[in-house]
């Protein structure tokens, strides 16, 4: 089976690294990609076809769209005369609708709309999907083989991925603002600066592994933390009166507001 990555960028490439990882043949990949460099970089790199979008889609049983919303309307048109009824079309692209997709595509092609994350990059990805009106269990079945080789899948209503692309799309980047935080606080406090950064990441990598294998709620491993009069409840204290547990409410509602404002692929 051959399947085509139309746009290598960050997650076009996540995606490409996991699917090299995971052993799948580098003859039966394609990459599309506008920059001469970027093409070359991307050959060196894994050894696979870098080819314009009709000629791989031309090629491919599966086609996985990783370009940016707004240059959805475009690559739909591009592709449009090579895309036959057979073929899988596969969206990693935040807010646009398999019903947009489907609409600028020939009739009846199966088209499954997809949220991943950067973490793919360390096969730790988090990716939800979600069918378009002509996709049957065959075809979820094939994208979720393709995407567990980067990570966790799970399987949403199309309704519900707006908001998914606000939590697990966006969230990495929350994290690492906070891990930003973090070591800039340590900074200020006199700690080296690499000191601080390893106590940072370590400390999220635990908190993570903690959540994961104990499956206790957050706030349960919070509490167990905050020890009374101690020193957490004084920081925590600063962040309620700050309202952060408010604003990362608001600043999510941001995240998914704008994932629907891109629906149409002209915002
Ligand atoms: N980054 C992330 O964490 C996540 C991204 N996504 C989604 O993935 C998609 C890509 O995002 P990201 O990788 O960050 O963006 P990038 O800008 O890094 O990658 C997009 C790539 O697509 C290429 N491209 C654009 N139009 C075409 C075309 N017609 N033919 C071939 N290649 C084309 C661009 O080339 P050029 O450089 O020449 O413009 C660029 O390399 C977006 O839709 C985004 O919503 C989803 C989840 C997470
Ligand atoms: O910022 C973005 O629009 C993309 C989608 C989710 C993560 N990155």
């Amino acid at each position: 089976m051959t399947v085509a990555i139309l746009g290598a960028g960050v997650m076009g490439e996540a995606l490409l690294s996991g699917l090299v990882r995971a052993g799948r043949r580098v003859d039966e990949l394609l990459v599309t990609e506008r920059r001469a460099e970027r093409a070359q970089e991307l050959t060196d790199r894994y050894g696979v076809d870098v080819v314009d979008s009709p000629a791989a889609v031309k090629r491919a049983d599966t086609v996985i769209i990783v370009v940016k919303p707004q240059d959805m309307g475009a690559l739909l048109t591009e592709i449009h005369d090579s895309v036959r009824p057979g073929h899988l079309v596969v969206s990693l692209a935040a807010g646009i609708t398999t019903g947009f997709i489907e609409s600028q595509l020939p009739e009846g092609v199966a088209v499954v709309r997809v949220m991943p994350n950067t973490p793919a990059l360390v096969d730790e990805g988090m990716v939800a999907i979600a069918p378009g009106t002509h996709c049957d269990e065959r075809h979820l079945t094939e994208a979720e083989d393709l995407l567990r080789s980067t990570g966790k899948v799970l399987r949403v209503p199309e309704k519900q991925l707006d908001a998914v692309t606000a939590i697990s799309g966006s969230g990495p980047a929350y994290v690492f603002y906070v891990v930003e935080a973090m070591i800039e606080a340590g900074v200020h406090m006199g700690l080296p600066r690499a000191t601080a950064t390893e106590l940072v990441v370590q400390t999220l990598v635990g908190s993570a592994k903690l959540l994961r294998e104990t499956g206790e709620h957050p706030t349960v491993l919070r509490e167990g933390v905050t020890s009374p009069g101690g020193t957490t409840a004084a920081a925590i204290r600063l962040l309620e009166d700050g309202k952060v547990r408010a604003d990362f409410l608001a600043a999510i509602e941001a995240a998914r507001d704008r994932s629907r404002a891109l629906s149409s692929g002209n915002a």
